[in-house]
């Protein structure tokens, strides 16, 4: 069948295919099933022999496999033999659930026709269910419900059907009720996809419209364009161009992914595969372009995607300062997989040479972190993340700033705004009162609550994006037993008595280290990071006064004392081995650390800011 694909050429041949083809991505709140059910439909339309099917096939990053979740969006093409008799070509996209990675999904969703809406059957319509429908409903895709987990005894096909139907209003008479686990009413799926995703429309002898909506570093290939084709064809050897970049190159393979990569001669209007064109310029082929024929160019570009809009900022430096341009390769080629990662050039007195890049949340920040180090092989620091606050200064300029070292001097400062969000919880009703408190509690400002049904509400917070984005979420859910959902759109900036708080090493002011805090909040804050800086930093053999201060005044203060004894002494004259696997311990424990004046201080004190949610005074405000 590969090889018939692979010859089909004829006008008659292509329009054939064409009407064969359906283009849709999967959606759903995380954890609800997605990649099983992606390795369902895998596994039934024979797409992956048997010996190699693992679990989630399509997570094929190692961070994704051993965290279970979902961070790229993924394409893959199946066949499919269908009831009527006839092969149809599946252009599958799994998309990732997780809040910071929504980015992908509206990328995702660009490239396709349907989208299967994957509900826990267990759990219902969840804040993030909701958050991605509505980004399938605006890009005018078909939408069809697929009821997972109903293997659960305690699964309600029903109830989450009605729920389907009234909270987003969409019909739920073709719905399909599976278990992606066991693959029961998989192969009844299978059918309905057929008849109720339709069928992409582009006309094939229009001039070529592609759109880039994915794409990564090959260092033997170039860059790996990942297209969907939405008007007319391309072929192997065209002359392509990039519209907006305005760059044209010649096409040196196409193919699909099925899942592994598979060359192709052609791809036709409403395929979804990859192109590689000896692309060396990383910063030229930015997803959202258009790719078109250079001898016959199309009239305009397509819609490309709205760039995202950081939630957070923190600093990436190297450990060892040498390795900067390293780093910077690095994040070149990373961002060209990451879309959403922005990032400029910054210096710190503590750190040197380095990064502040812009994340869309903590998940995604770790995500960076350690792609940069495995994919990458670099050692970093990463400072504590911060979001971004509006300056107003007495002189009446405006400065954004999401470094908390750059905030001026408090007397050039008329007021600091900073970012709000609303923020929708959904909660079982006897958890009610449990979330207000907990929003109230951050400062949130409580909106609107109303009730779903009857025993479900959403209660609306407008919540300082700094409070949130740390550990709100994380305590939601640990106090509602996981029955909480939430999710969030920034809301605008509004005025706040922050103050900034320096930390002092041994009489040195330490920029990494400031940090933001609301005037209520400061002095407890100040107390928990002094005091989990003396646990992170090791003794050295001088004493070292950690201090807060706000201005010139110190707010919380406290010591590491010096080391009494030189723990090497006492092995000196011994066993030389003993000796040489000590201070190759220490030089290995070393080389995660910043010297910064004579204090070497580790990776976790920069973080000293963060994870401070069970600590209770940490959370006290003045009352
Ligand atoms: N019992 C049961 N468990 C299921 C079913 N489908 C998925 N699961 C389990 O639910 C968990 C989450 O499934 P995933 O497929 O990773 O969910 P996901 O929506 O892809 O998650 P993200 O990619 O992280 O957004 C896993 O432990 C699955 O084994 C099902 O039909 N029945």
């Amino acid at each position: 069948m590969i090889d018939k694909i692979k010859m089909m050429s004829t006008f008659e041949e292509q329009l054939d295919r064409q009407k064969h083809i359906r283009n849709f991505s999967i959606v759903a709140h995380i954890d609800h099933g997605k990649s099983t059910l992606a390795d369902r439909i895998l596994e039934m339309t024979h797409s992956v022999a048997q010996r190699q099917m693992k679990a989630q096939i399509l997570d094929d990053m190692p961070l994704e496999r051993e965290r279970g979740i979902t961070i790229k969006m993924n394409s893959v093409e199946v066949h499919y033999d269908a009831k009527d008799g006839q092969r149809y070509i599946f252009h599958l996209i799994d998309t990732p659930g997780h809040v910071d990675f929504s980015y992908e999904v509206s990328r995702a969703l660009a490239a396709a026709d349907g989208a299967l809406l994957v509900v826990d059957a267990t759990q219902g319509v969840q804040a993030q269910t909701l958050a991605n429908v509505y980004l399938a409903i605006d890009n005018d895709l078909e939408i069809l419900p697929v009821i997972n987990k109903i293997d659960l005894p305690s699964a309600d096909p029903k109830g989450t059907k009605a729920e389907i139907e009234d909270d987003i209003g969409i019909d739920t008479s073709d719905a399909a009720d599976v278990s992606a686990k066991t693959g029961l009413g998989v192969a009844d799926l299978l059918e309905k996809i057929v008849k109720i995703i339709p069928a992409p429309t582009g006309d094939l002898n229009a001039p070529l419209q592609a759109l880039i909506f994915d794409s990564k570093y090959d260092s033997y290939r170039g860059v790996v364009l990942s297209i969907r084709v939405k008007e007319g064809q391309i072929h192997l050897g065209d002359k392509i161009r990039l519209m907006n970049a305005g760059a044209d190159y010649e096409v040196t393979e196409l193919g699909v992914f099925s899942p592994d990569a598979t060359p192709r001669k052609e791809l036709i209007a409403g395929d979804v595969g990859y192109l590689t064109a000896s692309i060396k310029d990383i910063h030229i082929a930015r997803s959202g372009d258009t790719v078109t024929n250079a001898d016959r160019p199309a009239q305009k570009a397509l819609q490309g995607y709205r760039p995202m809009t950081p939630m957070v900022y923190a600093g990436i430096y190297p450990t060892d300062n040498g390795k900067y341009n390293e780093l910077r390769d690095a994040l070149d080629k990373l961002s060209l997989n990451d879309a959403s990662l922005e990032y400029e050039p910054e210096t710190s007195t503590a750190l040197g040479f380095g990064f502040r890049v812009g994340f869309l949340g903590l998940l995604h920040m770790d995500v960076v972190q350690e792609r940069l180090e495995r994919e990458f092989d670099l050692e970093i620091v990463i400072t504590a993340p911060t979001v971004t606050y509006h300056v107003i200064k007495t002189d009446g300029s405006e400065e954004d700033i999401s470094n908390p070292s750059d905030i001026p001097d408090a007397s050039s400062i008329k007021e600091i705004r900073e970012p709000f969000v609303n923020a929708t919880i959904m909660v079982p009703e006897q958890y009610v009162g449990t979330v207000m408190e907990l929003a109230q509690a951050k400062r949130g400002i409580f909106d609107t609550m109303d009730y779903l049904d009857k025993s479900r509400v959403n209660v609306k917070y407008k919540m300082p994006l700094s409070e949130i984005i740390f550990d709100f979420f994380d305590k939601i859910k640990s106090s509602t037993k996981g029955y909480a959902s939430l999710d969030y759109s920034l809301a605008g900036f509004f005025v706040s008595d922050l103050k900034k708080i320096d930390i002092l090493l041994n009489g040195d002011k330490v920029d990494a280290l400031s940090f933001i805090s609301h005037k209520d909040f400061a002095d407890n804050r100040a107390r928990v990071v002094t005091g989990k800086l003396k646990k992170v930093i090791p003794r050295q053999n001088f004493e070292i006064p950690i201090q807060a201060a706000i201005g010139s005044k110190i707010i919380a203060r406290t010591n590491i004392k010096a080391y009494r004894k030189d723990v090497t002494v006492k092995i000196h004259t011994g066993d030389p081995d003993r000796r040489a696997k000590l201070l190759d311990k220490q030089r290995a424990g070393k080389a995660r650390m910043k010297s910064i004046g004579r204090v070497d201080v580790p990776q976790e004190a920069f973080m000293a800011i963060l994870k401070n949610s069970d600590d209770e005074q940490y959370n006290k405000g003045l009352s």
